[in-house]
């Protein structure tokens, strides 16, 4: 089906939000006249741009306070009328939407509203457009999308119909049988539907259309659900996103219109119309890449926390430390990012490498070359929202190109160490691609998405949601902060399971290594809160160990010093915990502002 966005969606002028959506490969959009008002453009040069871009203009919006009002002041809303048609013909646009009144002036009266409705549309028939008729949730007196019809359906014009906006109708109750009237609606009257998602929120439905709309599957709506209804009606139309939110406002409009066309893609696929290449779930880690312009550190800590050096890259300067499945890659090479120490790559397990990248493609995921250089294995990766490189693996299947055979041994793996494997990875998201990140992983990686959870942190808020497989091979807890990120504590981290927290934090202090001090306070509320056994909360208390408990099983965690934007963590979780201590993480971000400021950093 053909796909379309309303500029409102995207920031910028006219002109870079019509070649975003171009470039991110719309079929057209729903010019809003503000955009269209603030534009040095005429509508002739705007059509021709539009043409040129490959873009066609599906919608010009909106029209407000037309209907069920007195004579006088339905004259001189057609004399505003007639302008805005003239306006459109010189743009090339033939539809426009009309939004049901929010004007004192409005009756209640159906059949008043109906008349004049089927007046403007004898009005638009003689330019050639189409009226489509949309109930705001919050419309004065029509604020349903069946009552919307109803009106229509009364004026019986063949040039008015309705607009059908997922927003206004799932923000009123999305239980599946306040959409069974969609089937009433002829396909051929449903001139126009928009699509936009939004988080549950329990708020005034103004204020929540107006900032808190999101891209199809970044919500809590039924969006799919809405859409097979309005096919099944026979709607031939485009596939409209009409997003209002004070995040994508200020974002970049070319990534926006990216995530845009994949949360469309998402749809299509979800309500049977698109069939992109299947996904491939990840079935583990293979490695997290570290780039750093200066080994020591890092070493140091790695060293501490029980890894050794394995193995060396045969061409670049490249480390591989390995603890029993934990592998992790240090990149000190003059390629890498210099702005410090960071996670800059993630290997993932896959059972197909080359279907999970093609899939990625398919959703519009950068690709990135399978080779670096000639003699390198042929890795399929992709770049993540946040910049983290991807690599799609196969360690250790012989039939697989493995990214392993790029390493020389250079020392026996060591001696199995207190931390197993990779428990997760926490990434901190850009603040404006959060909502992005976690369509992202689902979409393209297969993961599923948890429910996002605000975490205090003593100067903002910081956000974060897990993506996972469903037996937790994969953990990827995406993070964002509040204000624009403060690196250094809202750093990336790499958790490492263990079966035995206590022993790993002690060799770990044995070793030198110094874990973030915990304030006595916190561990004061642990006694008041759990009961523990003798000395248990005083070892907690010595080392630095929080502890958090679920309905499955608890989770013991204590956290290294931050190196440049990253640092580690130990986790031992039993009983099949599904947590990350989130509610710990308070405490843990205090403690590292106070390291920070101890420490001038
Ligand atoms: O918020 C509004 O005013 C508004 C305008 C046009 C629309 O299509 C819509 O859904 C909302
Ligand atoms: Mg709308």
């Amino acid at each position: 089906m053909r796909t379309s966005i309303a500029t409102v969606s995207l920031s910028g002028s006219l002109t870079e939000k019509l070649t975003a959506a171009s470039r991110a490969g719309f079929d057209g959009v729903e010019i809003f006249e503000n955009d269209l008002l603030a534009s040095p453009l005429t509508p002739e040069e705007i059509r021709a741009r539009c043409a040129d871009l490959g873009l066609t203009i599906d919608l010009y919006q909106p029209m407000r306070d037309i209907e069920a009002v007195p004579e006088d002041e339905f004259a001189r809303n057609l004399r505003r009328a007639r302008h805005k048609f003239e306006l459109m013909n010189r743009l090339g646009a033939d539809t426009v939407l009309v939004c049901s009144s929010v004007s004192p002036l409005a009756a209640d009266d159906d059949a008043l509203a109906a008349e004049q409705l089927a007046r403007l549309a004898d009005l638009a028939q003689d330019f050639g457009i189409r009226v489509a008729y949309e109930a705001l949730a919050w419309g004065r007196h029509v604020s349903t999308y069946d009552h919307a019809w109803h009106i229509v359906e009364t004026a019986g014009h063949p040039a008015l119909g309705t607009c059908l906006d997922s927003f206004h109708i799932l923000s009123r109750g999305s239980d599946p049988k306040d959409i069974e009237g969609i089937a009433d609606i002829p396909g051929e009257k449903i001139f126009f539907l928009q699509l936009a998602d939004a988080p549950l929120l329990a708020m005034d439905v103004l204020q929540w259309s107006r900032h808190y709309r999101c891209f199809p599957g970044q919500g809590g709506f039924d969006v799919a659900g809405l859409v097979r209804s309005v096919l099944h009606t026979g709607y031939d139309g485009p596939l409209s996103l009409e997003i209002f939110n004070d995040v994508f406002r200020q974002a970049e409009a070319g990534p926006t219109a990216v995530d845009a066309r994949r949360s469309l893609l998402v749809l299509q696929e979800t309500v049977g119309i698109a069939a992109p290449p299947a996904s491939v779930a990840p079935t583990g880690i293979a490695f997290a890449e570290l780039v750093t312009p200066d080994a020591e550190p890092l070493s140091a800590v790695l060293g501490a926390l029980g890894f050794a050096r394995t193995a060396r890259h045969r061409s670049k300067p490249v480390d591989l430390w390995q603890q029993g499945e934990a592998r992790l890659l240090v990149n000190t090479g003059t390629a890498v990012r210099r702005d410090g120490t960071g996670l800059a790559a993630i290997g993932l397990e896959s059972p197909d490498p080359t279907a999970a990248a093609r899939r990625a493609e398919a959703l519009l995921a950068p690709v990135l070359p399978r080779r670096r250089a000639p003699e390198d294995a042929q890795l399929d990766a992709v770049l993540a929202p946040d910049g983290t490189e991807l690599f799609f693996c196969a360690t250790d299947r012989p039939e697989l190109p493995n990214w392993r055979a790029d390493f020389e041994d250079i020392a026996q793996a060591p001696a199995p160490g207190h931390a197993a494997r990779i428990d997760h990875l926490a990434l901190t998201q850009p603040w404006h691609h959060f909502d992005e990140a976690a369509l992202f992983h689902r979409s393209v990686l297969g993961l599923h998405a948890q429910e996002s959870v605000d975490v205090a942190d003593p100067y903002g808020l910081m956000r974060s949601r897990a993506v996972t497989t469903d037996d937790g091979s994969v953990r990827i807890a995406l993070t964002v902060g509040a204000a624009p990120t403060d690196d250094t504590v809202h750093a990336q981290h790499i958790a490492l399971a263990t079966d035995d927290v206590v022993a790993a934090a002690r060799r770990f202090a044995e070793a030198g290594g110094r874990l973030l001090p915990i304030p006595a306070n916190y561990y004061d509320d642990l006694a008041a809160r759990y009961e523990f056994t003798d000395g248990e909360l005083e070892t907690y208390r010595e080392l630095g160990i929080l502890y958090d408990r679920d309905a499955h099983g608890e989770f013991r965690h204590c956290y290294t010093p931050t190196i440049g934007r990253v640092f580690f963590e130990l986790v031992q979780r039993d009983g099949g915990y599904r947590g990350y201590g989130a509610q710990n993480a308070p405490v843990r971000l205090a403690a590292q502002h106070a390291v920070r400021r101890l420490t001038g950093g």
